[in-house]
């Protein structure tokens, strides 16, 4: 058994780990620093475009883990996979017999897709995550004529607009698409591009609504071994197309998969019992179903875990166990959140996170004070749905404000859908569909809870430019 030593281990070379090494390599370049990570490809995020102060987008790529040792001369990349951590002696054991005795640990493991029932009976039923799962998916289409896609968050919404040539059978839970991260009337709006619709309608609608908690469809993604995939790993699916299938899609709604089975001499292996009585005969499922913290290795000490089964940290990702820190997808932001943040299993947070976790443990090492980044005052979330540019920030679905609130829309079919959530005359979300350039003030109201109950509905009218009411 080989044995190493290391002030700093980060385990996981996802963005989380990534992150984590990157920031500690500027804070504290002199220091011995180990990643273990299971693939020799790790995460790398380039291209950083700051719409505003805290909304930032990047694009994010695979690259050799040996190319971080540019950035941190004393990097040392242990090529492997943590299996036992003892906590009591402060010592990493990994699967292929290498001991690491550390002075702080920072765990970025990443998810796993928390698939349907079901799916251990039948490879058939998959997941997406990585590399790997692509090309399996990837194969699946180009021999497919019929796939049943399960869920109506990001990897759903995505594959239902990447994929051609073979029949789409989306079902979800909810009555209308995309519910992780829009309302029913973004849904509305994105699904004329689904619809692929060609009539171009340029008028601008503005509407008010007044809201209370019960009568609006707040959704929140509520449950909230290998690297995720980028934002663009959809592209891969673009030109795989299925030499038989029929480009067809349907949605069903508010319906669940109840059970599936596979079946012989039938025109189709699969067959997918539906909660609502009906049935579907396909040649495949995707269950894209959500993420599940990957803790996938034995504790002597185990810290304290989130109800949603990650590892529990407070504001400076530290978990219950001082030495032992935690960042992306494997955590759970167990501190009090500020009023317009909430966690979501994302890159941008993932990011964060780890920049956190790496500002943490360095101070901790040096015995200095450190207070939370500012990102964590504002949830921001910039994305591509069906093919247009979506920012979400702060309380975008009004999650969690009990009290009534108001909604405030404007709407041009196929060009842009902006909604703002008023809560008292204060914006406290929105989402910006289309290139609406209105992010960065949208970050100033919410941050600085302007009053904006004499502007009325001129916030949005298009006629006005609002950006000189705050200058
Ligand atoms: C298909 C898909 C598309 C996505 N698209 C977007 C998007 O458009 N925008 C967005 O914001 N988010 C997106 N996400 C979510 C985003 O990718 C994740 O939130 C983010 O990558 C999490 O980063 P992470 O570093 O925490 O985990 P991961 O990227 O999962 O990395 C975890 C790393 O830990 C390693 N590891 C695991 N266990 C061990 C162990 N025991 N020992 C050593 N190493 C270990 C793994 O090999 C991996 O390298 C997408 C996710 C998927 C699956
Ligand atoms: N563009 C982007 O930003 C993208 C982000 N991602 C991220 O990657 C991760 C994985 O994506 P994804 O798998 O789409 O996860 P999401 O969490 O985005 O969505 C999961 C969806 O599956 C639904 N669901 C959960 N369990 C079941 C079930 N048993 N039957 C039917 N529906 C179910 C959820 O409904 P409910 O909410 O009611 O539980 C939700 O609609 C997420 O963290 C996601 O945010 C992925 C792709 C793109």
């Amino acid at each position: 058994m080989s044995k190493l030593n290391s002030k700093y281990l980060i385990v996981g070379g996802g963005i989380a780990g990534v992150t984590c090494v990157e920031t500690l390599a500027i804070l504290h370049p002199g220091a011995t620093l180990i990643i273990i990570t299971a693939s020799s490809l790790v995460k790398n995020v380039s291209n950083i475009t700051f719409y505003a102060k805290t909304i930032v987008k990047f694009d994010v790529s695979e690259t050799e883990a040996s190319s971080l040792k540019k950035i941190h001369p004393n990097l040392h990349i242990v090529y492997d996979s943590l299996r036992h951590l003892d906590n009591t002696h402060k010592i990493a054991y990994t699967d292929g017999g290498i001991e690491i005795t550390f002075e702080v640990i920072c765990i970025c493991t990443g998810g796993v897709p928390k698939l349907i029932s079901d799916s251990k009976k039948f490879s058939r039923i998959f997941g997406i995550r990585d590399t790997e799962s692509v090309e399996n998916f990837q194969e699946k289409l180009r021999n497919g004529r019929r796939m049943v896609v399960v869920g109506n968050g990001g990897i759903a919404s995505e594959i239902i607009h990447a994929t051609r040539g073979i029949e789409k059978i989306w079902v979800v839970r909810d009555d209308y698409i995309s519910a992780t991260f829009v309302d029913p009337g973004a849904a509305e709006f994105l699904q004329d591009s689904v619809k692929n619709c060609k009539e171009k309608q340029e008028n601008t609608v503005l509407r008010r609504h007044i809201f209370s908690e019960e009568d609006t469809l707040v959704s929140v993604n509520k449950n909230l071994k290998s690297a995720a995939l980028g934002p663009d790993w959809y592209r891969k699916l673009e030109n795989v197309i299925s030499s038989e299938g029929k480009q067809e899609l349907e949605i069903i709604y508010k319906t669940e998969v109840e059970s599936v089975i596979e079946k012989e001499n039938t025109s189709y292996p699969l067959y997918v019992k539906l909660s609502n009585g009906k049935a579907i005969e396909c040649d495949f499922v995707i269950s894209a179903t959500g993420v599940e913290p990957a803790v996938n290795f034995t504790w002597d000490k185990e810290p304290v875990f989130g109800k949603d089964g990650g590892i529990a940290v407070n504001e400076l990702q530290q978990t219950s166990i001082p030495h032992v820190f935690a960042a992306g997808d494997v955590a759970s932001a167990s501190w009090e959140h500020s009023a317009h943040w909430f966690q979501l299993r994302l890159w941008t947070q993932a990011r964060q996170m780890g920049a956190m976790a790496a500002k943490a443990m360095h101070a901790k090492i040096n015995k200095e004070d450190v207070l939370q980044d500012f990102c964590f005052e504002l949830f921001t979330h910039c994305t591509t749905l069906f093919g247009h540019r979506v920012v979400l920030l702060g309380k975008y679905n009004g999650q969690g404000l009990d009290k009534k609130y108001e909604i405030l829309l404007r709407v041009t079919r196929g060009h842009e859908y902006i909604k703002f959530v008023l809560q008292n005359g204060k914006l406290q979300g929105a989402i910006l569909i289309g290139e609406t350039d209105l992010e960065e003030m949208c970050e100033n109201l919410i941050l600085d809870q302007i009053d904006l109950t004499p502007y009325g509905d001129d916030i949005l009218n298009p006629d006005i430019d609002i950006d000189d009411y705050f200058d």
